[in-house]
């Protein structure tokens, strides 16, 4: 009798995400990690650093991540869950191959991976299976044994994603005067990537303009609305706009940006915004200066009151949510039949990046894929 509540396979859980510099003297070598071989501008590296630099040289993900692996580990001892969680980033310590040669060593060989990244895109998933291949590689070329991975499915659809961002939403409007809250604009934001990493984004021929990558984050969006319209019975107006553009600027981009568009609707005649930051699972850098400085500042000079909702973060239900995708993938693992938890208009996302999903420009080898080199 093969339990549901069972990891098997799976013999530990990885979580995945990017990382960050953790004092002064980490900010140019982790801007040199993060851009190696991508021709970002020297101008654009040097104005990132400065917010980086304006916060003492750390970036909060650290200390988010550490946060979540504790929520993980509570929810799993809670709900006699016996998988051991570790932690590998892209690019900063604890890096990707050394936390692969440290599970290996420890001998898991099945491991479920969750990249903090809950979208289809270039930049949010296949990136990340092309850290996993090459890490792999590496611990092939040491002679070690080289675990199999596979990573969690796209989880922006996940109750225990949204909800807690609905309750976000919900505090921002209640924190905003009482006499321009039901007026207010729901303002929801997402990285801006290229628009044709946009469009190629997902399984190839899925989607239309924008890609899997701007239908994810419009449904979130349309979710979060009816989710507050059946809470305080008003329904909002809303957009999805974009922040945190880099690149040469003769390249077009997701638009419109942050900045732009809350000149525009305080000409509109707006009374306020809530700025939900649905494409981030925590308070990222880009969170904390994109939005809490540098639009905030902007919203200020134009006399718009704003406030900026919260990300998921640590909260219990996310740890919960991982926990539901981690079971549900080993049950597909085993052959078995089980509830796909998903809301929403597109379901549940496909468990195994189909081949050709979320191209790179330069095809390069990606792990826990259809086309993955490894088993
Ligand atoms: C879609 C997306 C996510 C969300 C999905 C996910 O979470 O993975 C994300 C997350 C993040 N991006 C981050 C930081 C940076 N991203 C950069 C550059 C870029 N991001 C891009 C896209 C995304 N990025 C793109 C298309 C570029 C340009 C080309 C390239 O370089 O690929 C650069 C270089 C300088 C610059 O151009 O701004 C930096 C420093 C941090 C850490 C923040 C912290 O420290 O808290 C996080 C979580
Ligand atoms: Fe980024």
């Amino acid at each position: 009798m093969s339990d549901l509540r069972e990891p098997a396979p799976y013999d530990a859980l990885l979580l995945l995400s990017f990382g960050g510099p953790e004092g002064p003297d980490d900010v140019v070598p982790f801007l040199a990690n993060v851009t190696r071989g991508r021709g970002i501008p020297e101008e654009r590296l040097k104005e990132v650093g400065k917010h980086y630099f304006l916060f003492g040289g750390v970036s909060p993900i650290n200390g988010q991540n550490r946060a979540l692996l504790d929520a993980l580990r509570k929810d799993f001892a809670d709900h006699g869950l016996d998988l051991p969680v570790y932690w590998g980033n892209r690019n900063w310590a604890p890096y990707l191959t050394d936390t692969l040669r440290e599970m290996a060593r420890d001998g898991h060989r099945r491991i479920a991976v969750l990249a903090t990244s809950a979208y289809a895109s270039y930049s949010g998933c296949r990136q990340y299976r092309e850290n996993l291949a090459e890490s792999l590689a590496v611990l092939e070329a040491e002679g070690l044994p080289v675990p199999r991975v596979d990573k969690l499915r796209h989880y922006f659809n996940h109750p225990g994603f949204v909800e807690p961002m609905v309750d976000g939403v919900l505090a921002s409007l209640a924190d905003l005067p009482e006499d321009v809250r039901t007026g207010a604009r729901l303002v929801f934001t997402t990285h801006s990537i290229p628009t044709s990493a946009a469009d190629a984004s997902g399984p190839p021929e899925a989607h239309g303009d924008g890609g899997a990558y701007v239908a994810e984050h419009l449904d979130v969006a349309r979710l979060i609305v009816e989710a507050v319209r059946e809470r305080t019975g008003v329904a909002y107006s809303w957009q999805l706009v974009y922040q945190s553009r880099s690149g040469a600027p003769h390249i077009p981009w997701l638009e419109p940006d942050i900045c732009e568009h809350l000149e525009l609707l305080c000409s509109d005649g707006v009374p306020a915004v809530v700025m939900a930051p649905i494409g981030f699972v925590s308070d990222h850098m880009e969170v904390l200066y994109d939005l809490d400085t540098e639009a905030t500042a902007k919203a200020a000079e134009l006399g718009l009151p704003v406030r900026r909702s919260a990300t998921v973060g640590a909260d219990p239900r996310f740890a919960a949510a991982v926990r539901d995708l981690v079971l549900e993938r080993a049950a597909t693992e085993r052959g078995l039949d089980r509830e796909r938890c998903a809301l929403g208009a597109l379901g549940a996302s496909h468990d195994l990046c189909p081949v050709g999903c979320c191209p790179a420009r330069a095809a390069r080898p990606a792990a826990a894929g259809a086309d993955s080199p490894y088993a």
